[in-house]
């Protein structure tokens, strides 16, 4: 019937739950930037008297590294994810007028990971950091299942749904890996976040499930430091892996075994962790899954010592 045409469903908001008519969007407040754009609170009020829900909508910044295109492939990805552990993708938004298209996602009321982390250390204690970081491995497990790669697995690109729910976002570096290779190989230059990098992306722009992993193991440092920037390596270190210089000299001293310490108070077996992720050799990296097995042993561990 045509009321089922694409055209159709594109063109009547009220039949398909995922357009949201530009009209009805009411403007909140700003959330935060993520990659390719701006994310802001708005209200679906359709009915005009605000019982509407609070949507978070993700426009478009175009600028030299970031095009339509690509946040149209963001839009794509995030639309086809369905997990507990990743943002809830709800519809897209366009505004003729400017001929451009938002992303609407769920709203999640704690923002990102690091605010929440260092608005909240006094009372994150381990065990909500490791039911935090087993929830990250989950969502993960999930993406690789459907051969995406994330590509900016970091604490700034994890959001808080509740004191005890974290989920991932931000899908605008997530590429879709070839069936025929294990990894996925980028050409854009670009602004790149080399301190969440493993090896083989700063040397050779090789990407996959294991530099995923690598990026975990960073996200785990975060994590146990509270985000806390101080006691740790200047993390700012977003820079064009262009510039030879910083980039060649951290991927030297990780060749030559430097790695980040421990961060203080953290215990021995989540430090063991981060070791595995951050091996040279992508090979003898942990799997999501033998990461997601190893942390749950160690929350039974500290159940029992909780006991006495
Ligand atoms: C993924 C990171 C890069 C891009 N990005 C995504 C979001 C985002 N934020 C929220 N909620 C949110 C709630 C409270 C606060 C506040 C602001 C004032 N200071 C304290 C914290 C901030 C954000 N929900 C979301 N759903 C989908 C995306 C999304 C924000 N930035």
């Amino acid at each position: 019937p045509v009321t089922q045409s694409p055209v159709w469903r594109a063109l009547s908001p009220q039949h398909d739950q995922t357009l949201f008519e530009e009209r009805h969007l009411r403007y909140i407040s700003p959330l935060g930037k993520g990659n390719f754009g701006s994310v802001e609170l708005c209200r679906y009020d359709p009915l005009g008297d605000n019982t509407g829900e609070l949507v978070a909508v993700k426009k478009l910044q175009p600028n030299k590294q970031s095009t339509q295109e690509d946040f149209q492939k963001e839009v794509n990805t995030l639309s086809v994810l369905h997990c507990d552990y990743i943002v809830k993708y709800r519809g897209v938004c366009y505004s003729m007028g400017r001929l451009s298209m938002s992303l609407v996602m769920e709203y999640l009321p704690y923002g990102s990971l690091i605010g929440y982390l260092e608005s909240n250390r006094h009372n994150v204690n381990t065990r909500r950091m490791l039911l935090f970081a087993s929830q990250i491995c989950k969502g993960m497990e999930y993406l690789q299942t459907l051969r995406y790669v994330h590509r900016d697995l970091a604490a700034r690109n994890i959001l808080v749904a509740s004191e005890s729910l974290v989920k991932i976002a931000d899908f605008g570096l997530t590429k879709i890996i070839p069936f025929d290779k294990e990894y996925y190989r980028v050409t854009q230059p670009g602004e790149s976040p080399i301190f969440w990098y493993a090896p083989e992306c700063i040397n050779e722009s090789r990407f996959s499930h294991k530099s995923d992993i690598w990026s975990f193991g960073i996200v785990l440092h975060e994590l146990f430091s509270f985000c806390d920037m101080s006691c740790n390596p200047k993390r700012h270190l977003f820079c064009q892996t262009a510039t030879p210089s910083i980039s060649m000299h951290l991927a030297n001293i990780l060749k030559n075994g430097w790695r980040l310490s421990a961060p203080p108070h953290c215990p021995p077996k989540v430090y063991s962790l981060m070791k595995q992720c951050w091996a040279y050799n992508f090979e003898e990296r942990p799997s999501f899954t033998s990461l997601g097995n190893q942390i749950e042993a160690i929350m039974q561990d500290e159940r029992e010592n909780l006991k006495g």
